[in-house]
């Protein structure tokens, strides 16, 4: 018997946020995606023995499978048959089977499909499949040899891989209902925090469940606090952090305002985040209270940003034709000094800019690289851009561009040589988390 489901979750920019976002009491604005990750899961029958097996399948990938036999004595093994490693995938599957806890004997074997969004990696080699609905890049090399663009496809991993597996065991689960949202989106986080070794601030994963979002971390405690070493303990701990416990922390909805949109500029390189979060850390450590002093200063630029895309909103819905008029004026890069709402964004992303270049020079963490400043420089000069940033932890990342939406960035830009490091990546801005898809548009990719 065959039993399909089909889910999807948001890729992600972090627009203002990076670094401060890790402390609790910083705020941040994440933008959702169009590129999404995809996982369609399919139950096959009970091979009748006393283990399962979860099978996840990245045929995108020169057809990368990682296949986990679980059985349950006083706790859950959970064991890759081939030796095959993915952090992510193996720490989905267990806080998720910790916490559904089933009889392995009554639990049919699951197939779970992985498709990713072509945005999330750089095109390189691959070749486009399509169907009358999707359209997916298959790569020759393994997952983890294809140059990713840092747009979170491991928290859209662990969130669709998540969900997927809730719905076998809680079928009635519904993507829509907010006490889901909460479901998936707790279970998400201790996965992916689990797997990334607790260095993120979570915002990631927050936005696949939730979309676009004002984000502020919870306490990173809650998960530090799980008995992870102590099995016996761990699953009823983790029910009660996934179920009862208040993780008091914002993800509050936000859209960019009408006519806007975000475009991000592939550069092929990809960064580590981990890496660069621990020499910002030691950075931080060492130069207090100075440090704190810069933290300061990219706060207010990011509040500023926060505000100045609120009064751009505020504009539009108050003053519809001066708000036209400014569009107008950035589509032929008139001068913007007079708009008090885009100068407060320009000054507020200079302001946090040019803390982060003093953090690139002082902590060897190459948050925005000078070929990232010299790419990030040209781009504000073209026809429609508001602004643009080394999104999230920086680095050799996609850039982001906030532009216009009649903005004509590939036009002004092919064929010159400031941008020829540079391939825009067809996606958008889009508000959407979590989301059921229909199992049969994953079929027959050609
Ligand atoms: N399509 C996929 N299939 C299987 N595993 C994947 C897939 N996409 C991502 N992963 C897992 O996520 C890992 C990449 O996660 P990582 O956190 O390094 O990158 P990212 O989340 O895309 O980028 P960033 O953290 O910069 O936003 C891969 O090595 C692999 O383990
Ligand atoms: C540096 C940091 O604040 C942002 C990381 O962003 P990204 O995953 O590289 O897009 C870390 C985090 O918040 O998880």
């Amino acid at each position: 018997m065959s039993s399909l489901r089909a889910f999807s979750a948001p890729g992600k920019a972090l627009l203002a946020g990076g670094y401060l976002v890790l402390d609790p009491q910083y705020r941040s604005y994440v933008v959702a995606l169009s590129s999404r990750m995809h996982c369609v899961v399919d139950k096959q029958s009970d091979n009748g023995q006393d283990w399962f097996t979860v099978t996840i399948r990245s045929a995108q990938f020169d057809n990368d499978e990682w296949k986990y036999t679980i059985c349950k004595h006083s706790s859950y093994e959970i064991v890759e048959v081939n030796g095959k490693v993915n952090p992510f995938a193996k720490k989905a599957v267990e806080v998720l089977v910790n916490y559904c806890q089933p009889d392995p004997r009554e639990t049919e074997e699951l197939l779970l499909e992985v498709f990713s969004d072509p945005g999330y990696h750089s095109v390189g080699e691959s070749t486009l499949k399509k169907n009358g609905h999707k359209q997916f890049r298959f790569h020759s090399s393994t997952i983890t040899k294809v140059p990713k663009t840092g747009l979170g496809s491991s928290a859209g991993l662990v969130t669709v891989l998540t969900t997927s597996l809730l719905s076998v065991f809680q079928p009635e689960l519904d993507v829509t209902s907010p006490r889901y949202q909460r479901i998936i989106h707790n279970l998400s986080q201790i996965a992916h925090c689990q797997a990334q070794g607790k260095v993120g601030s979570g915002f990631d994963v927050a936005a696949a469940v939730f979309g676009s979002i004002i984000y502020q971390r919870f306490d990173p405690k809650l998960i530090e606090d799980l008995p992870a070493e102590n099995p016996s303990l761990y699953s009823a701990a983790l029910v009660d952090l996934v179920d009862s416990t208040d993780w008091n922390f914002t993800h509050e909805n936000v859209t960019l305002p009408p006519g806007i949109r975000v475009i991000m500029g592939d550069v092929s390189s990809g960064s580590e985040t981990t890496k660069l979060v621990a020499k910002v850390k030691a950075w931080y450590q060492q130069n207090y209270p100075k440090s704190l002093d810069v933290y300061e200063n990219i706060n207010r630029g990011n509040l500023a940003f926060i505000n100045g895309i609120e009064k751009l909103t505020l504009l539009s819905s108050n003053s519809p034709a001066s708000y036209q008029e400014t569009l107008d004026k950035l589509d032929v890069g008139a001068d913007l000094s007079e708009s008090a709402e885009i100068d407060q964004l320009r000054k507020a992303v200079i302001q946090i800019r040019g803390n982060l270049q003093l953090i690139t020079g002082e902590s060897g963490a190459d948050i925005e690289p000078s070929v990232q400043t010299e790419l990030l420089d040209c781009c504000v000069e073209l026809n429609g851009v508001i602004t643009g940033v080394v999104p999230g932890a920086g680095g050799y990342d996609a850039i982001a561009l906030i532009i216009t939406e009649k903005a004509d960035i590939s036009g002004q830009t092919s064929g010159k040589k400031d941008f020829s490091a540079v391939t825009w990546l067809d996606l958008h801005q889009e508000n959407t988390g979590i989301a059921e898809e229909s199992p049969s548009h994953y079929r027959n990719l050609q």
